[in-house]
């Protein structure tokens, strides 16, 4: 009973560091409404930041999600924030309270995950960094009601159902919007905008990890024009 109501307390404290963090959340998210994708990008070399960074505001997405899948992501991400201050620039794959102190570090605007972990909402709640978890299921999605939070990736979004599960699972929360991620492509991705209640999506397709590798930043740059014409 003393554990239930500690945890309780808790999520109340939480919810109220919810409330605070709005006014940064609203800037963050008005800015993902604008842009409408987020570039999900996996940097092995820490070189390839800021020239990627360039290719993809050029091409028109100033926004990028860096996955701390690699080593080279913290520093990555840090040139990132400190040579072009303009982009929104989050960190994705944040597994962890360390991932998401050395994103916040780094400068990251916000925090995705693929999945919901409640350390790390917490770590974001209680150090003022908007944190979009990925949820995937209704259990999911009220365990980030929980916490406050009302705006969740959905991931995997195409392997989980797409659009059609997308529809099921948000009918019965009208206060949640989505930011879908996971096989989202040009073909597919104006079937998600189309709902009221997605922010923006994530994908890769326009940066794959290859194309970053051979430094393909002119592709880059010209797979981001035609994202950006595709949605606008
Ligand atoms: O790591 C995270 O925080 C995630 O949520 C997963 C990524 O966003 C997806 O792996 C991108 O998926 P693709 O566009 O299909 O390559």
């Amino acid at each position: 009973m003393n554990h239930l109501r500690t945890t309780n307390t808790s999520n109340e404290t939480l919810r109220t560091m919810a409330t605070t963090l709005a006014s940064t959340d609203a800037t963050v998210l008005a800015r993902l409404r604008q842009t409408k994708i987020v570039p999900v990008i996996v940097i092995n070399d820490a070189e390839d930041a800021v020239p990627l960074a360039a290719a993809l505001t050029e091409g028109g997405l100033a926004c990028a999600e860096v996955t701390f899948r690699t080593k080279a992501a913290g520093e990555a991400l840090r040139r990132i924030c400190a040579e072009n201050p303009d982009m929104l620039a989050g960190a994705g794959t944040v597994l962890t309270p360390q991932q998401a102190a050395d994103a916040k570090a780094a400068g990251a605007h916000f925090i995705v995950a693929p999945g919901f972990s409640p350390a790390v909402v917490d770590y974001c709640l209680e150090h003022d960094i908007p944190v979009y978890p990925g949820v995937c299921t209704p259990t999911d999605v009220e365990a980030a009601l929980a916490k406050g939070l009302k705006t969740l990736k959905f991931f995997p979004a195409e392997p989980a159902g797409g659009v059609n599960y997308l529809k099921a699972i948000s009918a019965p929360y009208n206060m949640v919007e989505f930011m879908p991620t996971g096989g989202i492509n040009a073909s597919n991705i104006g079937a998600y905008l189309a709902m009221k209640n997605v922010v923006a999506c994530g994908g890769s397709w326009m940066a794959p990890n290859d194309w970053i590798a051979a430094k393909a930043f002119d592709r880059i740059r010209e797979a981001t024009r035609q994202a950006v014409e595709v949605v606008r």
